[in-house]
């Protein structure tokens, strides 16, 4: 589904039941999402596991939405293609996790995906300079990764700003993720900074209404209960 206003929001599957998956995958885009975010975690990179391309490949089947698979893992390279193959559309690797960002984008693109360079909350908007011309998006954390349900960032904005304006001197017009603590409050603001698309993951999957989470972080706000 392609958004009226622009803005695409992506619900994390992080925050849904695990044990109805299928289902809740099913619920989201029912419920207007575009992208399914899907957030694979090493213990390793990030101090929690969460799921690898076992779930991505039982999903795949069950949805049409593309799958934007997140990878806090470290290495990334060694898996890529096992990611792709399993139905992932879109992957996004850090660039604290390397060893080599640079490789591991061409590597997303030449296996047919897309690539997104995703930072940390620590990390400088300009450790990513050198890569912003072979990336396909990027993924601002606005929380530290690992966890769910954190508290939004208000630190990460201008850094959200900055990229915009970098990519902007480049003459590149890509999606900005923002994720973590995303929700109808804070997602206005990243709006406002340059960000496109609103990664959700307890501000959809806690709700009772997918469909108004979903429209509150597109920034329609009117109708979101909760
Ligand atoms: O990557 C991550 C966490 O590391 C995120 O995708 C979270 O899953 C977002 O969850 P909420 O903050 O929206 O609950």
């Amino acid at each position: 589904m392609t958004s009226t206003s622009g803005i695409i929001v992506a619900p994390s599957l992080l925050a849904a039941d695990f044990a109805r998956a299928g289902e809740e995958t099913a619920a989201v885009e029912a419920a207007g999402g575009d992208w399914l975010h899907l957030d694979v975690m090493d213990g390793h990179f990030v101090p929690n596991l969460s799921f690898g391309t076992q779930m991505i490949k039982a999903l795949r089947p069950r949805s049409k939405l593309p799958f934007d698979v997140h990878l806090m893992i470290e290495p990334a390279d060694p898996f890529l293609a096992a990611f792709v193959e399993a139905g992932a559309d879109h992957i996004h690797v850090h660039i604290e996790a390397g060893p080599h960002a640079h490789r591991s984008l061409q590597t997303i693109r030449a296996l047919g995906a897309k690539a997104g360079i995703a930072l940390c909350p620590a990390t400088s908007p300009e450790a990513i300079a050198e890569v912003l011309d072979i990336a396909d998006m990027v993924l601002v954390m606005t929380v530290n990764p690992g966890f769910g349900g954190q508290k939004f960032l208000d630190s990460q904005l201008s850094k959200v700003k900055r990229i915009r304006s970098m990519l902007t001197g480049m003459g590149r017009d890509l999606p900005i993720l923002v994720d973590g603590g995303v929700d109808r409050n804070t997602a206005p603001r990243c709006i406002e900074a340059g960000a496109t698309v609103m990664v959700g993951g307890t501000s959809v999957f806690g709700a009772g209404d997918y469909a108004a989470a979903i429209a509150g972080l597109r920034g329609r706000s009117g109708s979101v209960a909760g």
